[in-house]
């Protein structure tokens, strides 16, 4: 068509116009340079109160005087998502859009209305920003629940022997090779899980951990692998998802993997050479991608000995080995991890404690921690509760671990004047006794063979309150 020839007079222009405008379910319409309605779409007619043959051919200033066409013309410009009032009182988001030729001269305008509600528009931005906030909140959630918690910082020791074992675990966290972590009860073996984890490529997807010894035997199943909707009684009606899905693109880290019944051992055992899971009541295969970190407490070697572990599961899961050392192995470490510990306990309980005294200190190295830091963490915790200024001192640890390192008194010799000597003995004497009480004044006054009265003087002379 040339330029100067009228596309109102080609009425099959117009009608082929209308038959691609009409299905669209949105307002359209196409004006002539004269800003002269060519095409407008049923939907845009109704819109403006008007059939489309009372508008075809009118300039669109008559129908709607708050028009930018005329504007639009001028700066040839498309104006986009434009808050746009019509007179027939409706205020809608709008296009308007310039069509040029060649030569950059105008020869339509296409206007179309996007949204014909303002008042919804804004109900459903609002709707959007509140999920889009419940999302973050839940996302954020669910990254705390699922993500690792601890990286290599918050692992205490610079003992030769952590060393070590920190630089092989941080090896570890740049494969993807299955891993298992060796060490006593209490050693940090869930910690260095976290740090491989939080160290690796995975470190973005989730960290799921599964304690194989704490689910009772028939749930350890559907726990791993999850169920399909009435799979048994007492399944859940929409199924369960397991914790390999829960897992991918991620690591599962199966704690006391030793625990785990044989026939689960087999299972596992499965899903790590095929790398696929099947829930329970479903014979559909899902692809899981998760790496393996397994730990135990148990001399695997044993097991398998005793006929209680799969040789075939062993060696899968020991690709890598990490053996976390206990803590009386590194007796190094218990200076720096005593002050660590009181530094972040000290926040959760909301009491400052910053020293120990050498004596306590010396104790506590003579100790054989059969728990562990986590019983080093349960000492300490106890005796922030019982210190009244900043100080952990001797009589605030317990009894069985001065009795064990009796010897320590012997080794270090303190020198007192008497005086001080009895005072500090009754201290500790009268302290002990009402935490065996649990502060029962009355029964702490029988036991230690004083008045009440004199209990409530010496509780105020020590400070033991
Ligand atoms: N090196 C460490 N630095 C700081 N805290 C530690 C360290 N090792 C262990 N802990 C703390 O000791 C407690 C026990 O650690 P963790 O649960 O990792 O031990 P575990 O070896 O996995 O024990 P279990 O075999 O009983 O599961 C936790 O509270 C942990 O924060």
């Amino acid at each position: 068509m040339k330029r100067n020839e009228s596309p109102l007079l080609d009425a099959y222009f117009v009608q082929n116009m209308h038959r691609i405008f009409d299905p669209i379910p949105v307002p359209i319409i196409l004006v002539n340079k004269e800003t002269e309605i060519m095409v407008i779409n049923e939907d845009f007619a109704e819109y403006l109160g008007h059939t489309r043959d009372e508008l075809i051919g009118k300039k669109v200033n008559l129908i709607d005087p708050n028009t930018r066409f005329p504007y639009v013309f001028k700066s040839k410009r498309p104006e986009i998502a434009y808050k746009h009032k019509f007179s027939n009182g409706h205020t809608a988001l709008v296009h308007r859009i310039p069509v040029l030729d060649d030569d950059g001269e105008v020869l339509y305008g296409f206007g179309m209305v996007i949204f014909d509600d303002l008042k919804n528009l804004q109900e459903v931005l609002e709707r959007n920003k509140l999920l889009e906030g419940k999302l973050s909140i839940y996302q954020e959630e669910l990254k705390n629940i699922r993500g690792a918690k601890y990286s290599w910082d918050t692992i205490i020791g610079n003992s030769l022997v952590m060393q070590r074992v920190k630089v092989m675990a941080s090896k570890s966290a740049k494969t993807d090779s299955n891993v298992l972590i060796m060490g006593e009860s209490g050693t940090g073996k869930e910690l260095f899980a976290h740090a491989i984890h939080n160290d690796s490529k995975r470190f973005d997807g989730p960290f799921v951990k599964i304690n194989c010894a704490a689910i009772p035997k028939d749930l350890l199943e559907s726990e791993l692998f999850g169920y399909e909707e009435g799979a048994f009684t007492g399944a859940k009606k929409q199924g369960k998802i397991g914790k390999f899905e829960l897992a991918n693109g991620g690591t599962i880290f199966l704690d006391e993997i030793g625990d785990m019944p044989l026939d689960m051992q087999v299972k596992i055992l499965r899903v790590l050479q095929e790398r696929e899971i099947e829930r329970i009541g479903s014979n559909k295969t899902i692809p899981v991608d998760c790496r393996i970190i397994a730990a135990t407490n148990r001399n695997l070697l044993e097991r398998i000995r005793e006929n209680e572990f799969r040789e075939d599961l062993y060696y899968r899961l020991n690709v890598i080995n990490i053996e976390v050392p206990p803590l009386r192995e590194r007796k190094e470490d218990i200076e720096l991890l005593s002050l660590k510990l009181m530094e972040k306990l000290s926040n959760s309980l909301g009491h400052y404690v910053s020293n120990i005294t050498v004596e306590a200190l010396e104790c506590l190295k003579a100790y054989n921690w059969p728990g562990n830091i986590r019983e080093l963490e349960n000492i300490i915790e106890r005796a922030i509760n019982m210190v009244d200024n900043e100080t952990i001192e001797l009589f605030h640890l317990p009894q069985y671990i001065l009795v064990k390192n009796q010897n320590i008194y012997t080794e270090i010799p303190k020198i007192q004047n008497l005086k001080e000597a009895v005072e500090e003995v009754e201290k500790t004497t009268i302290s002990n006794c009402l935490i065996a009480v649990q502060h029962n004044k009355l029964k702490a006054a029988k036991l230690l063979g004083i008045s009440r009265t004199s209990l409530y003087e010496k509780i105020e002379k020590y400070k033991l309150l």
